[in-house]
């Protein structure tokens, strides 16, 4: 299989170049990138796609997804979790391991490479939790998950309360070279709260989530990384002291990065509708001075990665009632719109840093070959129109999840295809 790409705005952060070229696939690699390729070189091609007006950026990554399998597969599939990954631009995806069972040893990660293998159209890795079970007692084998092919570890879904066990933790990961995604909340301050602490979770007379429940964890965990030597990642940070916190870590020179998700640097606490926990997550929708300084940490580069945290679940746990509801709300299928509309068109990210902290960042955190458009590379490549717009519609998605506030938001910046390994895996035209 051949794929000619002609005329796309050609978008790759490894070389910084951002220039109309075309671009030729042959069977899973990267043939030919070029100004204007040659009749001879493209006589054959298989597929021509037009890419004009469209951005051409390396194969989009996702490095924080919940997919539900194995065990939670009401809420979503292998098969349906990887579809809404291909339908939103995602050629590769971070899995991560609060599923049931937990993924805790080499037996159960080979397991969902095996399903992976076996119906997803893109590529699926697999974290593996920090402790059995994620009980928070006792750590699993990191070596051994390493060699299984898990990339990162991550107890996401809670954090590791017991500071000396988490240490630990960093300690074999550190000598391991393999990133810890952390998942930054003190449980004992969150408590039973659900939404942001302030006047709407006084108005909807819900217990609140402090900026210091999330705030504590992460700067005890980058003082951690510092005394372990280990490359630290911060899942969904949500608060501006994180990214006080986070900035003066890098500026110290330590392996810490940082990622925002779309909801976050989208809304606000004051744009909670009563009675709709598809507003509720973890962490929770934040203040406007928040928000704003996630777009700061975004375009001055505190934040490396956007994703998505895409957090499936079914009808049901989604009630009215916002104290019961379950935390989290898909993103899979809105996350390049989303970071288009609210944060390309304004000009707080251009293009390119849009590649960077959708594909690049994430392939260099994880240590995978990816996110680098160059000759002889896998032909992984998302192509984008920024213009169209769109009304996001739930019903339409791929993912069986329906959790989503953004249903009904009019957007702008639609994937129109998704190659993966040369073969094309969503197309709009
Ligand atoms: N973000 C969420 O609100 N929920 C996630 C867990 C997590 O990412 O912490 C989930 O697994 O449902
Ligand atoms: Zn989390
Ligand atoms: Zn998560």
């Amino acid at each position: 299989m051949k794929i000619w790409i002609k005329n796309g705005r050609v978008l790759n952060p490894a070389t910084k170049t951002d220039e109309i070229l075309d671009i030729l696939t042959e069977d899973s690699y990267i043939k030919q990138i070029g100004k204007e390729l040659s009749s001879d070189q493209t006589a054959d091609a298989d597929q021509i796609i037009d890419a004009s007006g469209c951005y051409v950026m390396p194969g989009l990554i996702d490095m924080h997804v919940h997919l539900r399998d194995p065990g939670l597969t009401y809420k979503e599939t292998m098969e349906t979790g990887t579809k809404a990954a291909a339908m939103g631009g995602f050629t590769t995806i971070l899995a991560m391991a609060n599923t049931s069972p937990v993924i805790d040893d080499a037996e159960k990660l080979s397991a969902v490479y095996e399903h992976a293998e076996s119906c997803s159209p893109i590529q699926v890795l697999q974290a593996a939790s920090v402790t059995k079970g994620m009980k928070g007692k006792e750590l699993t084998d990191a070596a051994e998950l390493k060699k299984a092919g898990a990339p990162a570890l991550s107890e996401d879904g809670k954090t590791v309360m017991d500071a000396s066990l988490f240490r630990k933790a960093l300690y074999q990961a550190a000598s391991l070279d393999m990133p810890v995604l952390d998942h930054c909340e003190d449980a004992s301050l969150k408590g039973k709260g659900a939404l942001n602490q302030g006047a709407v979770s006084k108005r909807l007379n819900v217990e609140g989530i402090t900026n210091a429940v999330e705030d504590i964890i992460i700067a005890r965990d980058i003082l951690l990384a510092k005394e372990t030597g280990a490359r630290l990642h911060i899942c969904h940070c949500s608060t501006e002291d994180s990214m006080k916190i986070i900035r003066a870590a890098k500026q110290d020179g330590l392996s810490v990065t940082a990622e925002v998700c779309p909801h976050h640097f989208t809304l606000t606490d004051e744009d909670i509708i009563p009675g709709n926990s598809n507003y509720k997550m973890a962490p929770p929708l934040r203040s406007r001075k928040d928000v704003n300084a996630l777009i700061e940490g975004l375009k001055d580069g505190t934040i490396d990665v956007i994703s998505s945290d895409h957090a499936p679940h079914a009808a049901h746990e989604k009630t009215s009632d916002i104290a019961s509801a379950a935390f989290g709300i898909v993103g899979l299928e809105t996350s390049v719109s989303l970071t288009i509309s609210e944060l390309v068109r304004p000009g707080y990210l251009t293009p390119l840093q849009m590649a960077e902290k959708m594909s690049w960042n994430p392939a260099k955190i994880l240590g995978i070959e990816k996110g680098n458009l160059a000759v002889g590379k896998d032909a992984d490549i998302t192509i984008i129109d920024p213009e169209a717009e769109y009304v996001i519609d739930s019903e339409t998605f791929a993912s069986m999840g329906r959790n989503t506030p953004f249903h009904g938001r009019k957007v702008c910046g639609k994937v129109m295809y998704t190659i993966c390994g040369g073969e094309i895996c969503k197309r709009v035209r």
